[in-house]
């Protein structure tokens, strides 16, 4: 660094003694000696000259603050890069998108792969060789920004600038949807593999119930390392932390899973439909502040973060396709959730019994640290359950090779009772979806201010409320009436 400095610093002495266009200073040099040269009177060679000296004497004084304003130009032009590969993986990611991921889980995991390249250098290299053949799809995509422009062309009044690009940006926006051709995933099929020393063979946890069902559960030990693990904790809990300075608005299935948690909290509340937000499945800012304390935070807590938004998602989807044949294309959002004491989930299949294809067919599961007692996952149809133990991969399918939710693959979490359960959940979907795997837009319903996570409250049994960190539409009523399809 010190002898490139030097050097630097004789090419730029040479280039002014020159005239000549060099090293860093190249267009200051340049710059002078033009606008020197066209004044032609010699008072002003001399000035100019001066002046290139005073500044060429103040970079040499200061190198360090120019090195270190080189490297925030280096740092600002990857993060532009990677910003610029999620725009085209997300194209319709509006502003105010890219500003909410500043305060996204994301953002804690990067922090937690920084620390993580220290410890796996290995690892990261194979990652980067599994990333090549995606890459080459990228610019695939941005192949489709021409065709664009040619339908542009036909419009007569030329709009403005920043309207254009909007536009074609739609454009390639529809165009991407009509052109998508859905991948099915029918199958997985697990086998071993080795991570890092570490050898992981799936084990089938045999139902210990006769059942004619399809599924089955494998289960890995060691899946993930005892760092990515403590990694992906620490990022959730500090996620959760922040998050949690707001209160949360509360959202139930009906009216009277509102008024089973009341009774069973000894609340006397007379509620009506009318202490519903218009539009919504949710109480107001008020209510559900009191609700929280009346519920007594009851509820597990779950962030997600989306594929492409970290390093640490392709090490994930790479190492889950090698072991069990799971297409990345077919996953979508990695999901972490933590369970405090007294909290459990209900019993739930994670695909519905309609004949939508778009839908789970497998989960994967992964267990980030032990639990004293509890906190086991459960399918009481086939006998199975399994541990927590940290790093303990659970995968399983929920549909079957015809893309039929198995009814019989239904499970719950019990409720832990010593010890704090946490999880990384990742479903893939048997046929895909244009949307998969994006971050999505977020619903204007109920008026909030930015920021404000949600809890969920599906039933009242098992503990079945959660905390999220995003929205989604489940909670308006529009969208529960029309059945809004996904794109
Ligand atoms: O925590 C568990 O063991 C199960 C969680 C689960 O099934 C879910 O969130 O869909
Ligand atoms: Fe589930």
């Amino acid at each position: 660094m010190a002898g490139n400095s030097k050097a630097r610093q004789r090419k730029a002495k040479e280039s002014v003694a020159n005239g000549k266009d060099a090293g860093i200073s190249s267009s200051d040099a340049r710059n002078d000696a033009v606008s020197g040269s066209s004044a032609g009177a010699p008072f002003w060679v001399v000035l100019v000259l001066l002046f290139i000296i005073v500044i060429l004497l103040s970079y040499v004084s200061y190198p360090n603050i120019a090195s270190l304003l080189r490297h925030t130009d280096s740092v600002q032009s990857k993060r532009e890069i990677t910003s610029e590969s999620e725009a085209h993986k997300h194209p319709m990611k509006s502003a105010s998108d890219a500003v909410k991921k500043d305060v996204s889980l994301s953002n804690e995991i990067e922090e937690m792969e920084e620390e993580a390249q220290e410890i796996q250098p290995e690892e990261q290299e194979t990652i980067k060789l599994e990333m090549t053949p995606e890459t080459k799809s990228k610019t695939k995509e941005v192949k489709l920004i021409p065709e664009s422009k040619k339908k542009d062309k036909n419009v007569k009044k030329k709009p403005e600038k920043s309207e254009k690009k909007k536009s074609s940006k739609k454009q390639d926006a529809s165009n991407e949807i009509e052109d998508f051709k859905a991948s099915y995933l029918k199958e997985m099929s697990p086998k071993k593999i080795f991570v890092d020393g570490r050898r992981l063979p799936p084990v089938e946890l045999l139902p210990q119930k006769p059942n004619n069902s399809s599924v089955k559960v494998f289960l890995y030990d060691e899946f993930l390392s005892k760092e990515e693990c403590e990694g992906l904790m620490k990022a959730h809990d500090r996620h959760v932390e922040e998050m949690t300075k707001k209160d949360p608005i509360v959202c139930f299935d009906s009216i009277n899973t509102l008024r089973r948690h009341l009774k069973a909290n000894k609340k006397k509340v007379n509620v009506t439909p009318l202490d519903f937000t218009p539009g919504t499945t949710c109480v107001n800012k008020t209510f559900s502040s009191q609700l929280k304390n009346w519920l007594k935070q009851n509820w597990s807590y779950s962030t997600a973060f989306y594929p492409g938004e970290s390093r640490f998602s392709k090490v994930f989807e790479y190492r889950v396709k090698e072991a069990t044949a799971l297409t990345p294309v077919n996953g979508g959002k990695f999901q972490i959730t933590s369970y405090p004491e007294g909290i459990g989930y209900k019993t739930h299949t994670d695909c519905r019994e309609d004949d939508e294809k778009r839908d789970r067919m497998a989960t994967i599961l992964v267990y980030l640290q032990d639990v004293e007692e509890g906190g086991e996952t459960k399918f009481p149809e086939l006998g199975i359950w399994a541990k927590p133990r940290k790093g303990r991969a659970l995968v399983w399918n929920n549909m079957n090779k015809d893309g039929n939710c198995e009814p019989l693959s239904i499970h719950n979490a019990a409720k832990v009772v010593k010890g704090h359960k946490y999880i990384l959940q990742r479903w893939y979907y048997y046929k895909n979806f244009y949307s998969l795997g994006k971050r999505p837009p977020e619903p204007h319903l109920p008026e909030r201010e930015p920021g404000t996570p949600r809890v969920s409250c599906d039933e009242y049994d098992h503990g079945s409320c959660r905390w999220y960190d995003e929205w989604n539409y489940d909670h308006i009523l529009e969208y529960q009436r029309q059945k809004m399809t996904l794109q």
